[in-house]
């Protein structure tokens, strides 16, 4: 049986060939790293064409590929879709000639940590065209020191000792081991969350604690998060080879499943980072509408939900590749042919054409009721403010109701609203809304710019803060940033620190003094009254006056 050569085998004559290919009927008997008879034939073929020679060896000492570099360097072909181990480490060696330089160099190392190879080892070839002595290293399952691999003694190829199969199935062992202690059932994903940037690392570090709520909301387990500083963002990975290949190793140690990164990632970036990884590779917006997919309930949410994806996708429907069926999911992805393709981003396009007449539809309806609303002449006050802030909560509180309130990001995507008594004894309308976060992906933005349409109609924004987050500051200014791009800031606002009771008295008070706002812990009713005096007091004396005026515009214009 004849394989194929790989690499260089350019120039070479039909009889060097030939014993090229005899490599493959050789067999290295499997507790053996390498006999010696394959590494004199090795070194002297290498020796006689001046090239460097590799051979990838299975667990069962089959050789399953010959290559041919050249005099300084191998470069391996192709070999991620090989797996012939059930464990994580590729069930490949790879034992390769180097002809001028001692040692294992720096490509090895990345080739044994991008390849996740079981061992690499450079036999060094002697002036003679002899043997010399064999390099060889493998990676560490655990990280010691930020150590990743582990070297053997470098002796002459009569002289190795090790059982290759003991120390393979104690390093399988090693990494099994590593596994999360935790319970994580096999369905959930184990992601390993990576922000790379040319800002500050305090920036990354409180970006990546947000992108561990998104992640922990969606149900993911979080292993290991990393952040990279660079000058310049890699335009086709992000990161530099040699951040790469720890990533790569860090994710077998730990037995990741997914990557996801805290930037909108290109779909050629998702593509190339998905094919040296071999995980899946999502980015923030995708874990954000992940999250939005799972919570939408009614049928304006999921409509809103599905059209976000839909545009999301629509750009990133380029080629048929294995990292784009990934990415269409359920929406005819099925590896789409060119023309296919066409006519999938048409069936799209109709659908979301379909989904924005539906919405409208709706949203008139809710414009319906609003007006009924209105003319109760209850003023509206629309609780705003960053996810997971306390709103829903809040409301429940206030009106004995039963919404939905979890430590989850985005627990709320439908709006609700409830009639609340003020202390004055008069009514208000209050609505719960979907909470805000910094960088809402742009697509999520329009598609709930519907039930956000609510904020117009409110009288009041009761901008609620979570003021036990180290993050409050920001997540007010995103807040206030929405706000204003929404046009929403003619409104009166009212700005509400919650959650005091994980503070001390003393930080309420120069918080309240600070922001001159309103301070309460909305699960303790008994922390209201000021707010709702407060409340009161600003639709008297900021609304009344309009609230009139627009009730007689409305007579009039109908
Ligand atoms: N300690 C404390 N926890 C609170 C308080 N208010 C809310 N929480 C908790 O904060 C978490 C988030 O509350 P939610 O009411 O779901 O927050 P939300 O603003 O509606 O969040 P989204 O709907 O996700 O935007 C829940 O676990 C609440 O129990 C408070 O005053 N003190
Ligand atoms: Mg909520």
């Amino acid at each position: 049986m004849s394989k194929t050569l790989y690499g260089n085998t350019s120039g070479l004559k039909p009889s060097q060939l030939k014993r090229l290919e005899r490599l493959y009927r050789r067999r290295v008997n499997p507790s053996q790293i390498i006999s010696h008879e394959l590494s004199k034939e090795l070194a002297a073929l290498s020796y006689e064409l001046n090239r460097q020679l590799g051979i990838l060896i299975n667990r069962r000492g089959e050789i399953e590929f010959v290559i041919v570099g050249d005099h300084g360097r191998i470069v391996i072909p192709a070999i991620t879709r090989y797996r012939e181990s059930t464990g994580r480490l590729r069930g490949l060696r790879l034992i390769h000639t180097h002809l001028s330089h001692e040692g294992l160099d720096q490509d090895d190392l990345l080739d044994l940590a991008f390849l996740r190879l079981d061992l690499i080892g450079a036999l060094m070839v002697r002036k003679d065209g002899f043997p010399g002595k064999i390099y060889l290293a493998h990676l560490l399952p655990a990280g010691e020191n930020g150590n990743h691999y582990g070297y053997l003694p470098a002796v002459y190829p009569w002289e190795l000792k090790e059982n290759f199969l003991s120390l393979i199935n104690s390093l399988e062992d090693e990494l099994e081991k590593q596994r999360p202690s935790k319970e994580v059932a096999d369905t959930q994903d184990r992601a390993i969350l990576i922000n790379v940037t040319t800002g500050s690392k305090a920036e990354a570090e409180e970006s990546l604690a947000e992108l561990k709520e998104l992640a922990r909301s969606a149900g993911v387990t979080v292993l290991d998060t990393i952040i990279q500083r660079r000058h310049k963002v890699d335009p086709r990975y992000l990161m530099g080879k040699g951040k790469l290949s720890e990533l790569i190793i860090r994710a077998m140690q730990v037995s990741a499943n997914l990557l996801i990164f805290d930037q909108e990632l290109t779909p050629s970036q998702i593509h190339s980072i998905t094919q040296v990884t071999e995980l899946r590779v999502i980015d923030r917006t995708q874990l954000i509408l992940d999250i939005f997919a799972q919570r939408a309930r009614s049928r304006e949410g999921k409509i809103q939900v599905e059209m976000a994806q839909l545009r999301y996708l629509l750009p990133r429907l380029r080629s048929r590749d294995d990292a784009f069926s990934r990415l269409t999911g359920g929406i005819g992805g099925r590896g789409p042919g060119e023309t296919k393709l066409e006519v999938d981003r048409r069936r799209i396009k109709d659908r979301i054409a379909r989904l924005e007449r539906e919405l409208k539809n709706i949203s008139s309806q809710r414009k319906l009721r609003r007006k009924r609303r209105r003319r109760e002449g209850l003023p509206v006050v629309a609780i705003v403010g960053y996810t997971n802030a306390g709103k829903t909560t809040l409301l429940n509180q206030l009106t004995k109701s039963d919404l939905l309130a979890e430590d989850k990001l985005f627990a709320t995507l439908d709006p609700a609203s409830r009639r609340v008594r003020l202390s004055d004894g008069s009514f208000a309308i209050f609505t719960d809304t979907v909470g805000f976060i910094k960088d809402l992906p742009k697509d999520l933005e329009r598609a709930f710019r519907a039930t956000l349409e609510e904020l117009y109609e409110a009288d009041l924004l009761l901008h609620l803060v979570d003021a036990s987050s180290p993050y409050f500051e920001e997540h007010i200014q995103a807040v206030e940033k929405i706000i204003e791009e929404m046009k929403l800031e003619h409104i009166p606002r009212l700005l509400v620190f919650n959650k005091i009771d994980l503070l001390d008295t003393f930080e309420v008070e120069a918080l309240k003094r600070r922001y001159q706002a309103e301070a309460i812990s909305a699960l303790n009713k008994e922390t209201f009254k000021p707010l709702l005096e407060k409340v009161s007091f600003m639709l008297l004396s900021g609304k009344k006056s309009e609230i009139r005026e627009e009730y007689q515009f409305e007579l009039l214009s109908n």
